[in-house]
């Protein structure tokens, strides 16, 4: 089946919760099944990979429940079993050296073909040494082969795992369970190094000792003893990064909920290579991480991706959006895996890029100018995913761009279910992610003076493309007009309200900015931030006849951000919340203590009294400055102004 990609006509704002850990689920089913106790693993990644996994310790006689996100396992394991490891690097590594700690065992190994042509000697030939005798039906060293096992004994042991990092991490583990220590010497280094920190710390995390005394030399000695009875799941940082770079394929915002910490996994460093190469900005909001458009020089960029090779698919495959060169280079070993990834990404990319040069180590991509980019391709690019899950989803990602605008369609990705290797319901939720994208937000926010609100509605308007209004400014705007015409808020309400009915408003756009005007003529900035508006916007702000001859004109914003076709509504104020749009999809309310406003006004040049300002505010009549109901509180006294930012996009993205 083919699946075209609706590409996302609004800049992508949405949250997105990528699933548990491929690499962190398989080990920890393993090790579970090495603890002799029973562990359950919560948050597991559900997918071909995990359930191959699964399934093999069920044929080896371990007890496996499966419940609502966990999964545990306990028991002990068979004399023989038949396995079938499809085509999951982690399980034909990690159980082929497993069974072979088996005493007296037969066990039968088969695969996907795919599999067949994936590096397995150099786990071999240490397994042979170790006493495990395998008998090849095809080609040697390859699946699918049976195995009789003896059993470990420790001692000594040279490896050759230079094509997969799994082949030490497979070693490391099974070592474990050897009768007496086992020290294993690396001959040539390995791939995929932050896989093999993974290994050694789950290990420890469980309770088993492994010391790595020096660069390439390792030991295991027999513990037998597990520490836990629980292990929870990160979510999985290769898949994260197909929502970061949904942010910079659609010039966006993506929350990408739950994004694991530095430690465990290497592939969080993908984050800060987006970040590097000007693709993205990304600013923590608590457990998550958030996604931003960024703007990348035009400047070619070269990035090694040795330690983060699952991710390279993910760069490469949006790189020809950006309009630069870009080189990818520590690759090699990709090729040699679910399929020959450097080829295949070179022949798919080449469809539409202007030329993809590609050796054994690297890849380079030669893009159109960004602006000649939707004439040079054939609509739709066709492309083949060669039953690798990351080839469908890098290429999903990149087809979301709207590159000849009014979300036509321009790539289609064959065998979109590939993705169920690491992630079943990728396509699903990028077509979720597009639907929430498009729905128009109103976002109200409120607070008093110096709370930091216009410089972030200005920002996270500007960030997703969405309609900014300052409420403030309409009261300035009309006490300024009041003023000259010569109408102090002394002379009383008749007065004012008399003087409204002459008073012609309408809106003019600068940018993302809607601005009111009086009769056609825009009102500068300079004339509403004067000492003497300062001293008397409060006070005609308390009028009910002000507050209601603005509310309709307000209220119409929403009418007109969409007439504009903006993604969304930005409206800041002291009543948005709570008069304006009660029903607004966000509603946030900035505080900060009066010493940090007291300063940040200053700063600004301005010597208002804070408290002078807060008391007309919050105790007039009409429409009260308060806290809305439902609103989000930021204390902004102890944050910066990318904090506050991020904190309100990352609400605005996740409502
Ligand atoms: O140990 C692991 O969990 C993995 C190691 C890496 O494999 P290689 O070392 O074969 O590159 C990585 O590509 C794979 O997705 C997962
Ligand atoms: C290389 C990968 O998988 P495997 O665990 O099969 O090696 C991958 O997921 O990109």
């Amino acid at each position: 089946m083919d699946y075209k990609i609706e590409p996302f006509t609004k800049p992508a704002c949405a949250a997105i919760q990528a699933p548990g850990s491929k690499s962190i689920t398989n080990r920890a089913l393993l090790l579970a099944a090495m603890a002799g106790q029973k562990i359950k693993i919560f948050n597991p990644l559900v997918s071909r990979d995990s359930q191959i996994m699964a399934q093999c310790l069920k044929n080896l006689g371990f007890e496996i429940e499966e419940g609502e996100n966990f999964i545990s396992v306990s028991g002990s394991p068979k004399k023989s079993a038949k396995l079938f490891v499809g085509n999951a690097g982690t399980a034909a590594r990690f159980l082929t050296a497993f069974v072979c700690a088996i005493k007296d065992g037969e066990f039968e190994f088969d695969s996907d073909e795919e599999m067949y042509k994936r590096p397995m000697r150099g786990l071999i030939e240490a397994l042979e040494h170790l006493g495990a005798e395998f008998t090849f039906k095809k080609e040697s060293f390859s699946f699918p082969f049976s195995v009789k096992t003896k059993g470990f004994s420790g001692g000594e042991i040279s490896l050759d795992a230079t094509q997969s990092s799994q082949i030490l991490s497979a070693i490391l583990m099974s070592q474990t369970l050897a009768s007496s220590e086992t020290s294993i010497t690396l001959k040539g280094g390995t791939v995929s190094k932050p896989f093999v920190e993974m290994t050694v710390k789950m290990m420890r995390q469980f309770g088993f000792e492994v010391e790595c005394p020096s660069n390439g030399k390792y030991i295991v000695k027999n513990s037998k003893t597990c520490k836990i009875s629980s292990y929870t799941v990160e979510t999985d940082a290769t898949a994260a990064s197909y929502p970061i770079a949904l942010a910079a394929a659609t010039s966006g915002a993506v929350l990408v909920k739950n994004f694991p910490r530095e430690g465990l996994q290497g592939d969080v460093g993908f984050a800060q290579v987006m970040q590097k190469a000007g693709l993205v900005k990304c600013r923590r909001v608590g457990n998550d991480l958030l996604a931003l458009k960024s703007e990348p020089s035009a400047e070619a960029c070269e990035f090694d991706f040795n330690d983060i090779s699952d991710t390279f698919l993910t760069f490469a495959a949006i790189a020809p959006l950006f309009g630069r060169t870009t080189k990818i280079t520590g690759i090699a070993h990709t090729r040699k895996q679910e399929s020959d990834r450097v080829e295949a990404m070179a022949r798919e990319i080449s469809k539409f890029a202007k030329k993809v040069e590609f050796d054994e180590d690297s890849i380079t991509i030669f893009p159109y100018e960004k602006s000649e980019l939707a004439q040079k391709i054939s609509s739709p690019v066709k492309i083949e995913t060669y039953k690798d899950h990351r080839i469908a989803m890098s290429h999903g990602v990149a087809g979301c761009a709207d590159i000849f605008g009014g979300g036509k369609a321009w790539i289609e990705i064959r065998d979109p279910q590939c993705s169920s290797k690491t992630w079943p319901d990728f396509f699903k939720i990028l077509e979720q992610s597009r639907k929430d994208s498009m729905k128009f937000k109103t976002v109200a926010i409120d607070g008093g003076a110096a709370v930091g609100k216009s410089s972030v509605s200005k920002e996270c308007a500007k960030t997703l493309n969405y309609m900014h209004v300052d409420t403030g400014s309409h009261y300035r705007t009309i006490a300024y007009i009041l003023l000259d015409k010569g109408i102090a808020p002394s002379l009383g309400e008749d007065a004012v309200s008399q003087a409204l009915k002459g008073v012609e408003i309408s809106t003019l756009i600068f940018g993302n900015s809607a601005r009111m005007s009086v009769g056609g003529k825009e009102i500068e900035d300079s004339l509403i931030r004067t000492d003497k508006v300062n001293q008397n916007v409060s006070l005609f702000a308390a009028m009910p006849q002000v507050r209601e001859f603005l509310k309709g004109y307000q209220r119409s914003m929403e009418g007109v951000a969409k007439e504009k076709n903006f993604a969304g509504l930005v409206m800041e104020g002291r009543d948005i919340g709570s008069v304006i749009f009660p029903n607004a999809e966000i509603k946030i309310f900035l505080d900060a203590d009066e010493e940090t406003r007291r300063k940040r006004r200053a700063n600004e040049g301005i010597s208002d009294s804070i408290s002078k300002r807060d008391a007309l505010d919050k105790n007039r009549k009409t429409a009260p400055l308060v806290r809305p109901e439902g609103s989000v509180l930021i204390d902004t006294s102890n944050m910066s102004k990318e904090e506050v930012i991020a904190k309100t996009l990352a609400l605005i993205a996740e409502a």
